[in-house]
């Protein structure tokens, strides 16, 4: 083997596509979609050495790293499975890394349920919740709330440019929640009429702030503004250890593609320009869209945090994650 290339497995491949393309997304179900994939990797690795398969494995994970920037979910799911893999021979660690992957995936099950018997507390019978893209963590308060007898109505944002706000209004519907659909500039005249915001995270910072879907920093402060509470569903696999250490969590800015079509953009451009200057997407052509996925939601507007571990202020959350991840924010899947 020797220097050649570690072999990531076919499937991984794939799976990395359909994050980075958005047909598997959402914080949780990233992560849920990388363990499966390194245990896929362990099961299909043809590695016939300890050593190569430990370095097909970390191929694999950075495959898997690269895709997205925002949710942390996924570096810990990888972080999580990597530092499981143990024994001496290709068959021990192949069977331990697919221990790991089934235990990671268990745990993220039974944390979205204990979350939202958690956060369903908050939720009273007969309440309007305005939620803000889709999230299965916050979705899980919905519906254990439910569960618990309780009727609620929501106020669906439509979340631009990629309109989540549709995922949420599909699983709301199927539950039988009386559903009103808002365009994203409508929250605030909507605000007076819901009793929660209720939105999920992709990262948590340790000072608290919340990086979610592109739009929920806005939405805190008028709701702030309106006195509707700040309710953040968010298992600790979203809470972000490497700001511990002061870093900040990186933006992802997607495909201007995903906001203005080529055609949209030629029908802009067609229209007088002094220059004259044409262009395709991303050239000189004097118009720059930008698509930013996601903000950060400072925690003064944030009432709540809720967690499979309780719910918290999220100037406290720093404590939960000093327990969760001490000082550890090695990256194991590194060469
Ligand atoms: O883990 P759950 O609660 O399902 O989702 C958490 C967050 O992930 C999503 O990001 P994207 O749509 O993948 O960009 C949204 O921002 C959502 O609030």
């Amino acid at each position: 083997m020797g220097d050649a290339e570690p072999e990531v497995v076919p499937a991984v491949e794939s799976t990395a596509d359909a994050i980075a393309a958005m047909e598997i997304r959402g914080a949780a179900t990233i992560a849920d979609a990388a363990a499966a994939a390194l245990a896929t990797q362990a099961e299909g690795s043809p590695a016939e050495t300890p050593a190569a398969f430990r370095r097909g494995l970390r191929a694999a994970a950075r495959t898997l790293y690269e895709t997205r920037p925002t949710a942390v979910s996924l570096p810990n799911a990888l972080r999580y499975v990597l530092r499981g893999v143990d024994g001496d021979t290709v068959a021990e660690l192949r069977a331990s890394t697919i221990d790991r992957a089934a235990s990671f995936r268990r745990d993220l099950e039974h944390a979205r349920e204990t979350l939202g018997g958690i956060g369903a507390n908050r939720l009273r019978d007969g309440d309007v919740v305005l939620t803000h893209c889709h999230s299965t963590d916050a979705l899980a308060c919905v519906e254990a709330a439910l569960e618990d007898g309780k009727s609620l109505e929501a106020i669906v944002k439509e979340t631009r440019p990629r309109k989540q706000g549709h995922i949420t209004a599909t699983q709301l519907r199927e539950w039988g929640v009386p559903v009103t659909l808002i365009v994203d500039g409508a929250a605030r005249r909507y605000l007076d009429a819901a009793d929660h915001v209720l939105v999920g995270a992709d990262s948590i910072a340790a000072d608290g702030s919340v990086i979610n879907k592109i739009g929920t920093s806005g939405l805190a402060v008028v709701a702030r503004e309106r006195g509707v509470p700040v309710m953040v569903a968010a298992q600790t696999i979203k809470l972000h250890p490497d700001t511990l250490t002061g870093h900040t969590v990186a933006i992802e800015t997607r495909d201007e593609r995903e906001v203005l079509s080529d055609e949209e953009r030629a029908s802009i451009r067609s229209s007088d320009a002094p220059d004259g200057s044409v262009g395709e997407p991303g050239s000189e052509d004097g118009l720059t869209v930008e698509n930013p996925a996601f903000d950060v939601t400072p925690p003064r507007y944030v009432d709540a945090i809720v967690t499979e571990r309780g719910q918290f202020p999220p100037e406290s959350i720093v404590t939960l994650m000093r327990e969760l991840f001490g000082d550890t924010t090695d990256e194991p899947w590194a060469e």
